[in-house]
């Protein structure tokens, strides 16, 4: 995953003549903090994990990005999703560089005591090197509201009450309305701006999503509001189907009962693995990374992509996309309205104020269209793909900010 996203970012590079040396400036993480994590599990016994927090650019402000909670997270992963969520945060404009993290278990073997006592060690053992303006956590794969208020409980015994320290709080403990939605709903305004510069409408289109977590569910749920129609969902442990559409409401239940969407009984099932070749308009990877490979990417027949997990597309598959002429709408912008709803948040914080979902809404909404217009221009002028097109108007953000802040630096002492 580390090599995948230097690959984009280097194809950017390319297209702005930028020299190695700045290359190797822009991509070198300012710090890598890995961590032993001794806890006791609930029969008395040792148990070890690893924690990661990679943090990566810090010239747009202090570092931001979530935390995940998955045995295939380790340094090359954290360190390759620390480097997106810089430009990520740049695409949007929110005032942020960019960081990762997280812990190297399983949760569901894990008790809820286990899992709170792993947090609060992993806390103290980087509570150094984050605070609200530092390093801002927030949820990730596996990780939600529930976590992020432990985290801000266990921070705020070292350095006072700090609800700015981690975003994605629940609502009673200064977390913001629309935070748990806006990833997903952002990735839904995304596709409806993409499908609007095709003159098409998003309810003329079939949809496919692989994951229905935080984002898929809230992706699928704004997109079938708006009359999309939702053929086929699959996770972790099963596929399920329907070509009239599924009724994600009923799937939502039915899936926060159960722990997945297999065997819900208004679809047909299916091999999950099956839903990324799926026969649709729209393909929504919301899962994890790696999964459109060149194994699989002759095979999709989606025309459009829309990358709602981080770095779901492999730059071998990329290339076949480009190709096929299948349109990939990249990580960095499509699933941006996390992080951009976390920046709303974190000003609620600090402001010591609340803003209502209404405004909530209204602001995400008109901060991902800018992203898109913004990207979509840089695009056309450069003539070139979206994600390339999204790298380059992050790099010269940050690389703008860099310089600004020492204004007769060379490259060589562009500030980090
Ligand atoms: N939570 C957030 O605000 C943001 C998340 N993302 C990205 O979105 C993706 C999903 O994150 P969340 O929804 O937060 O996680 P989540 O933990 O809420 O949901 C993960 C989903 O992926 C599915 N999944 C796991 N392994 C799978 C497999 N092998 N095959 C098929 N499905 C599988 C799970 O069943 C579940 O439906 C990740 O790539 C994450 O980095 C990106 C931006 C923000
Ligand atoms: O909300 C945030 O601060 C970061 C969310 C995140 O990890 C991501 O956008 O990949």
């Amino acid at each position: 995953m580390l090599e995948e996203s230097r690959a984009y970012f280097c194809r950017a590079a390319n297209v702005l003549g930028l020299s190695d040396r700045v290359r190797d400036i822009l991509l070198t993480p300012l710090r890598i903090v890995k961590v032993g994590l001794i806890t006791e599990s609930d029969e008395g016994k040792l148990i070890k994990h690893t924690g990661y927090r990679v943090q990566h650019s810090r010239v747009r402000g202090p570092m931001k990005g979530g935390l995940r909670y998955h045995p295939s997270v380790d340094e090359d992963e954290a360190t390759a999703l620390a480097n997106l969520m810089t430009w990520k945060t740049a695409v949007v404009d929110v005032p942020y560089g960019g960081a990762k993290g997280g812990i190297n278990c399983d949760p569901t073997d894990l008790s809820e005591r286990e899992l709170n006592e792993i947090t609060r060690t992993f806390v103290g053992q980087i509570k150094d090197v984050i605070g609200p303006t530092i390093d801002i956590p927030a949820p990730d794969v596996n990780t939600n509201a529930k976590i992020m208020g432990w985290i801000m409980d266990e921070y705020s015994k070292y350095a006072g009450f700090s609800p700015g320290v981690v975003t994605g709080k629940p609502l009673h403990l200064f977390g913001s309305e629309g935070r748990e939605e806006a990833t997903g709903r952002g990735v839904t305004i995304v596709l409806e701006e993409v499908l609007r510069s095709q003159k098409q409408s998003i309810t003329d289109v079939t949809v496919a999503f692989q994951g229905f977590g935080n984002v898929g569910s809230f992706a699928a749920r704004t997109m079938a509001e708006l009359g999309a129609k939702i053929v086929a969902v699959g996770d972790h442990a099963g596929g399920v189907s329907n070509p009239e559409g599924l009724n994600i409401d009923e799937l939502v239940a039915w899936t926060a009962r159960h722990g997945s969407v297999a065997k819900f009984p208004g679809g047909d099932a299916f091999e999950s693995s099956d839903v990324l070749t799926w026969d649709c308009d729209v393909l929504v990877p919301a899962a994890l990374g790696d999964v459109l490979t060149k194994d699989n990417a002759e095979d999709v027949r989606a025309s459009i992509i829309v990358e709602a997990a981080n770095s779901p597309t492999t730059p071998e598959a990329d290339e076949i996309f480009r190709r096929r002429g299948i349109l990939v709408v990249p990580d960095i912008l499509a699933n941006a309205g996390g992080v951009t709803v976390s920046y709303f948040e974190w000003a609620q914080n600090i402001q010591q104020f609340r803003w209502e979902l209404g405004r909530i809404r209204h602001e995400l909404s008109d901060h991902m269209r800018k992203a898109y217009e913004a990207v979509a221009a840089v695009a056309k002028t450069r003539d070139v793909d979206l994600r390339t097109a999204a790298f380059i108007l992050a790099i010269q953000r940050v690389g703008e900010a860099a310089l600004s802040r020492r204004p007769y630096a060379e490259a060589k002492d562009l500030p980090r």
